[in-house]
């Protein structure tokens, strides 16, 4: 069986991302890990970490290797200025964002398996003159997916998100009978998909305080949710709600379901991280690749140092191969 390949970008160079890229490389593989990034940076992060990393430049005419601990496959890219660790610099925003371009190209002609990303400053890369708000959206325009959804997963709960980084002044505006209707199919079906669930049971949440109490507290849930939620059940879909977003989150509701979807990220996520922080992961979904992630951000104040939690990385990317091998 040949071996598949799975990029990682550390994200933003400053941060704790090439800290995981050289933690995973400690550790066997059954795929080729291929770091797109940059082999200087991650040496000096192995140094200041004290850990061993034989560097093995990217061939892509060659024929993939399974990750060997102590050594990993690096595609590089330049940087802009060297990086002082837990100092932000403008000037490698371009270098962050080649290297999140370089492993979209490889997925979309399938040189790669699939992706999994280390975190990026989304300040920084904006402050340096780029438009952008994060890798679900920029992986969706860079393949041209109308629709994707952010879900983060951890054990016991999975929470996916009608809108993702929008400030929340845009989010009432964005709640619309035809986005909800999508991104609940999409949930639909890349739990069947990805995770082998069968008619996978979907809780949405309402927008408003208590669902919009009929009307009284807000009414996207009666001219938008609700019609969406009606239509996909008559189409078959195992979906319900909409819930008051204080109430569904308890075992009474949990336990009868796949996964929950808030309308905006902080309704829905840090319930997910109060749950699962560093033991979840980020998934994105209806891309035409697979991309999971880390759950954290940056962390800067713990980049090379020795507290670098490697758990939700190491689970982004098992996860990455359970979906390749499925
Ligand atoms: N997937 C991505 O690219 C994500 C990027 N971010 C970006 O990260 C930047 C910083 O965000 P914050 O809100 O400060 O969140 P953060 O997750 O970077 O940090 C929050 C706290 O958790 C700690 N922490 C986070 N990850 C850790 C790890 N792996 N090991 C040990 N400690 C860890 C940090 O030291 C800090 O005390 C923002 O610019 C944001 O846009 C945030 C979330 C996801
Ligand atoms: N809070 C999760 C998050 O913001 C991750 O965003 P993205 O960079 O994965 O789009």
């Amino acid at each position: 069986m040949s071996i598949a390949r799975i990029a990682f970008t550390p994200g933003e160079p400053a941060g704790v991302g090439p800290d995981l890229a050289v933690r995973l490389a400690q550790l066997d593989w059954p795929v080729e890990l291929v770091v797109i990034g940059n082999s200087a940076l991650l040496q000096q992060r192995a140094k200041a970490l004290s850990l061993p990393l034989e560097i093995i430049p990217y061939h892509p005419e060659r024929p993939a290797q399974a990750q060997q601990a102590g050594s990993v496959t690096v595609c590089e890219i330049s940087l802009g200025a060297s990086v002082v660790p837990q100092q932000l610099n403008t000037n490698n925003a371009d270098y962050v964002l080649q290297s999140l371009q370089r492993a979209a190209q490889g997925c979309l002609t399938h040189e790669f398996a699939g992706v999994v990303t280390g975190p990026v400053h989304k300040g920084v890369i904006n402050e340096a003159g780029h438009k952008f708000s994060g890798h679900t959206e920029f992986f969706a325009e860079i393949s041209n997916t109308e629709q994707v959804v952010m879900m983060l997963a951890t054990e016991g709960l999975r929470v996916a998100l009608v809108t993702t980084h929008l400030p929340l002044a845009e989010v009432p505006a964005a709640i619309t009978q035809a986005r909800v209707t999508r991104v609940l199919q999409i949930v639909a079906h890349d739990l069947e998909q990805k995770w082998g669930i069968p008619q996978p049971r979907i809780l949405v949440c309402g927008l408003n305080p208590h669902a919009g109490e009929q009307g009284h507290l807000g009414r996207e849930e009666i001219d938008h949710i609700t019609p969406a939620i009606e239509a996909l059940q008559q189409a078959g879909l195992n979906v319900s709600g909409p819930y008051p977003a204080d109430t569904v989150f308890q075992p009474h509701y949990l336990e009868h379901a796949d996964t929950v979807v808030a309308m905006y990220h902080d309704q829905g996520l840090p319930v997910l991280k109060y749950k699962g922080f560093g033991n979840a992961i980020n998934i994105t979904l209806g891309l035409p690749f697979i991309r999971t992630s880390v759950d954290h951000g940056t962390a800067l104040d713990k980049a090379a140092t020795n507290n670098v939690d490697d758990r939700s990385a190491i689970l982004a990317l098992r996860t990455a191969i359970d979906m390749v091998n499925k």
